[in-house]
């Protein structure tokens, strides 16, 4: 797999540094990014050399589309977006791909039950022998299946709804390795996939409309000073920028808001997931067996469920899902999960076995209801990004995939006529080109949405997530859930809402509640949290700015405001164990709030959880972060 740097990206690609450029480039977005560094540099007391060096010009590409994020919906658009040029446009258009995992699939976690349907239609001529087209060693046939109910030391059995059945038709895979094979396969057809390179902002025009994107700027210290490793971001214009950045991504966070695209639309609600990957005793793998499971150790209050799939050689991921609408601020995901494994439903499966991985990361629960506008002008919400996840399946990456497609289709339409880039010698001709072009409005896009495979299975489940929501309560919501996914399949004349509130502003305080005692974790079969953290490769330079933002980074202030109401809410929702109260006698409150960011593994869930909605998740440096295996 391709390591690139920001500096060998440079390198690698064509570039034009010009002060006239630079300024134009910027738009109308110029002045708010030079009064951050403004503020930055007052702050760092930085000499001039230093303030000449952040501020220098950045290095800037044209190219038709650019995809931010690697993962299942980056790269489903990216191939198909360059199969559709290879073979009816001129084998020119540049594709490129931004990740911020040093690796493709580094970051990706899923659980994951991928349905064979979406690669089929992705690569039709790919042969296959076992059912979907992917290597053998990366995909293990369901061919046993159970849905339990967990209740004390029980498991019971509950009928499967068909549209959930995985036996005989659905692959158990590590996401993770499958996004690694994307990569090649992209690289194959001539994407342009660049790993290591976070994209920090949107560049939008005169007109408001999206440009291209800017990397983030690397090598620069806690205190905002260039160290020698400083490298510059860089720009990229695109005729369209696509976001499929997953789950509750920072730059589709701020497309959301400056588009309005959830207008008339339910805001977005998210579940936390969180796995382990366990080598099993012989005697306990069960190779293409899956199982769901409801119940313990979550509370009627509560939506979520666990699994456990059987694959590879020996191999056995198990996690849990949490609904982060629980309005209990003593509930800790990561707890719940520790404590599910000692269900002897899990634990007999995993006794003498050997954790070899851990991963977490947010997921949209929102369905049909809570999918935005999905373009803007100059670009594209694809994937999780758009928040097309079936909660009841548990499956997202076939409609990431699929509406990837969509969003080529529609994408190689819109400009395929224009001119090639490549052709154009000149840079400051490329500028006044792509200033001269018309912004692109993908409406097509939507429209085709409204018309697909992804609609009809999100509107056909559409009541389901909600009905737990609701007055009905768990067992309200699983019976409710039981008879539309049984008999009714969403064939109803209702469309059930979600809380008004969002997962952060629904916590009640925790005055009303009793703190959980959690079992104290083992060491064998449940871990303490810094051990779990060992197992996600997590890193970010300890002289970094912090990427987890809070209103003037004042620790204490931030604890007066939500310590004394949810007793560190924020302690207990994080799964990496990046946040914690500490004693701090010149706090009014006693404590103060301590960020331990290094730790962090990109979940996203502090970004949705806190209960004011005054913690935000910044892209950090390119390549930071976890490097997942297995997940
Ligand atoms: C615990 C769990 C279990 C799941 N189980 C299943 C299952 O069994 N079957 C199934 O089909 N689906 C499952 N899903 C859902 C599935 O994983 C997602 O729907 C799918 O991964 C979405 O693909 P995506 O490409 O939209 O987003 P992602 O897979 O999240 O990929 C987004 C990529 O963008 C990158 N990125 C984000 N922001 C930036 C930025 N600013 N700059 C550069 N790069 C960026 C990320 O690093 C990541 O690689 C599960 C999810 C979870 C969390
Ligand atoms: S700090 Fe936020 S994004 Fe990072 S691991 Fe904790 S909750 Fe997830």
């Amino acid at each position: 797999m391709i390591k690139f740097t920001n500096e060998n990206l440079i390198r690698g690609i064509r570039m034009t540094i010009s002060a006239k450029s630079r300024h134009l480039a910027l738009g109308t977005d110029m002045t708010r990014k030079f009064s951050l560094s403004c503020r930055f540099l007052n702050k760092a007391n930085l000499t001039e050399e230093e303030k000449e060096l952040l501020n220098e010009p950045r290095a800037r590409d044209y190219v038709d589309v650019c995809i931010v994020g690697g993962g299942p919906a980056g790269l489903a658009t990216a191939i198909k977006l360059k199969q559709l040029d290879n073979s009816s446009g001129t084998g020119q258009l540049r594709v490129v791909v931004l990740e911020k995992s040093s690796v493709l699939g580094g970051q990706t976690v899923s659980g994951a039950i991928l349905e064979p349907g979406v690669w089929k239609e992705l690569f039709p001529d790919e042969k296959s022998d076992i059912g979907i087209p992917l290597p053998k060693e990366l995909a293990t046939l369901v061919t046993k299946e159970h849905l339990k109910f967990l209740k004390g030391k029980w498991a019971i059995s509950v009928p499967e709804p068909s549209q959930m059945i995985n036996k005989g038709r659905n692959y158990i895979v590590s996401l993770n390795q499958v996004v690694g094979y994307l990569g090649e396969k992209a690289e194959e057809v001539g994407v342009e996939v660049y790993p290591g390179i976070a994209v920090s902002d949107l560049i939008y025009d005169e007109n408001n409309a999206v440009k291209g994107v800017i990397t983030k700027d690397a090598g620069i210290s806690k205190s905002g000073k260039p160290k020698e490793t400083f490298e510059r971001g860089m720009e990229f214009w695109a005729r369209q920028t696509v976001l499929a950045e997953g789950c509750h991504g920072s730059l589709t966070k701020q497309a959301l808001a400056k588009y309005d695209l959830r207008k008339g639309r339910q805001h977005q609600t998210y579940g936390l997931g969180i796995k382990e990957v366990w080598e099993v005793k012989p005697e306990n793998f069960n190779k293409g067996f899956a199982a769901h499971t409801m119940g313990y150790p979550l509370t009627n209050d509560v939506y979520g469920g666990g699994f456990q799939y059987h694959f590879g050689d020996g191999l056995v991921t198990v996690g849990l899902v949490v609904g982060l609408d629980y309005k209990n601020p003593y509930v800790s995901p990561y707890k719940e999960f520790q404590k599910m494994k000692h269900h002897p439903y899990y634990s007999k499966v995993l006794e003498g076995g050997k954790c070899i991985a851990y991963a977490a990361r947010a997921l949209n629960e929102g369905g049909l209801q809570s999918v935005p506008k999905l373009n803007f002008p100059g670009g594209v919400l694809v994937g999780a990004s758009a928040g097309f996840m079936n909660v009841p399946k548990i499956k997202g990456t076939h409609t990431a995939m699929k509406s990837g497609l969509l969003a080529a289709e529609s994408i190689f339409e819109s400009i395929k006529g224009l001119p090639v880039l490549e052709e154009v010698e000149d840079e400051d001709a490329k500028m006044a080109m792509f200033d001269k072009e018309a912004t692109i409005n993908l409406e097509s896009y939507e429209s085709a949405f409204k018309e697909s495979s992804i609609y009809k299975e999100l509107y056909e489940v559409r009541n389901i997530r909600p009905s737990f929501s609701g007055k009905l309560g768990g067992y309200g919501g699983m019976i409710y859930s039981g008879i539309d996914s049984l008999i009714l399949k969403g064939k109803v004349p209702w469309t059930l809402k979600f809380d008004e509130k969002n997962d952060g502003e629904i916590l009640e305080p925790a005055s009303k509640y009793k703190p959980i005692e959690y079992p104290k974790p083992d060491g064998v079969i449940s871990f303490d949290i810094l051990t779990s953290v060992s197992r996600t490769g997590t890193y970010h330079d300890d002289d970094e700015p912090c990427h987890l933002r809070v209103p003037g980074q004042d620790m204490v202030k931030y604890a007066e405001r939500s310590f004394p109401v949810w007793k560190g809410v924020e302690s207990r929702f994080c799964p990496a164990g990046v946040y914690e109260f500490v004693k701090d006698e010149k706090s009014p409150v006693g404590t103060r709030l301590q960020i331990n960011s290094q730790n962090c593994i990109h979940c996203k869930t502090c970004d949705i959880k806190a209960p004011r909605q005054d913690i935000t998740w910044k892209v950090p440096e390119g390549g930071d972060g976890p490097k997942y295996t297995l997940t």
